[in-house]
């Protein structure tokens, strides 16, 4: 594969998704490379309904390995469909979310074990990793309040898991973090937009100086 695949990670309302899609336009404006973007669970028909079943809030039977199982079957099918090809097309993948996400809910949050989950992953990606990550880093507090004001109405199932969950999530992506210093480039998403953005905009720029017209 010789395109990029680079990923948005963080806890519920750190921000990824308004990040994301304002530093999208600014990187086309001057990419020499096709950028897409898109998002886990999801990104492809197939994904989206899985997506819907997992996320759904009346779904509180669902086992934890079952919906570890359900995540990694969605990324499979996005990897096929969507990302696997794109790369292979030489284009910059941008995805909101990806394996580490799954580390840090289904591993840490529900507790099925870090590693555990990323074997699980190992046979859903057979290896694929990112090239380059963004983790926006909001303490849970900052990012459950910012869902209650402005998407009370659009709270899905992991949304509604108590402090706790959201607090054993933090701490695995921030271990993420450490353990890939490389890969990992931690923001801190409790500035304001515009100042998360640009710093999204730098890092993706500053590792990929070829790629864009300066
Ligand atoms: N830097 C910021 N400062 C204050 N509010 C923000 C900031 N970034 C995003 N928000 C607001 O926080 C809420 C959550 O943002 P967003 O949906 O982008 O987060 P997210 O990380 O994609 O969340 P989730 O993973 O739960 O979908 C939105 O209402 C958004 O307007
Ligand atoms: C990919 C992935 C996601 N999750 C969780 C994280 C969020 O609570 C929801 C996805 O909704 P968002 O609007 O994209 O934030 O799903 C997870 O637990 N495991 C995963 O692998």
């Amino acid at each position: 594969m010789v395109g990029k695949l680079i990923t948005f990670e963080g806890p519920d309302g750190a921000g990824k998704t308004s990040a994301l899609m304002a530093v999208i336009p600014l990187l086309k404006a001057k990419c020499n490379q096709d950028i897409i973007v898109t998002r886990e669970p999801g990104g492809n028909p197939i994904a989206e309904k899985i997506r819907n079943v997992i996320l759904d809030v009346e779904n509180i039977a669902m086992d934890n390995r079952t919906e570890a199982l359900l995540y990694a079957a969605a990324r499979r099918q996005h990897i096929v469909e969507k990302i696997a090809p794109a790369l292979a097309d030489n284009k910059i993948v941008i995805c909101d979310r990806f394996v580490d996400s799954s580390i840090a809910y289904q591993g840490a949050g529900r507790g099925i074990g870090e590693d555990a989950v990323a074997q699980m992953n190992l046979f859903a990606t057979n290896g694929l990793t990112p090239d380059l990550t963004l983790y926006l880093d909001v303490p849970s507090e900052v990012g459950l309040q910012r869902i209650k004001r402005n998407r009370q109405n659009q709270y899905d199932r992991l949304d509604q898991e108590k402090l706790i969950f959201h607090k054993k999530v933090r701490q695995a992506y921030l271990q993420l973090a450490q353990d890939n210093p490389k890969r990992i480039q931690t923001i801190d998403a409790t500035q304001d937009l515009t100042t998360v953005v640009d710093q999204c905009r730098q890092v993706i720029e500053q590792r990929y100086p070829d790629l864009f017209i300066v």
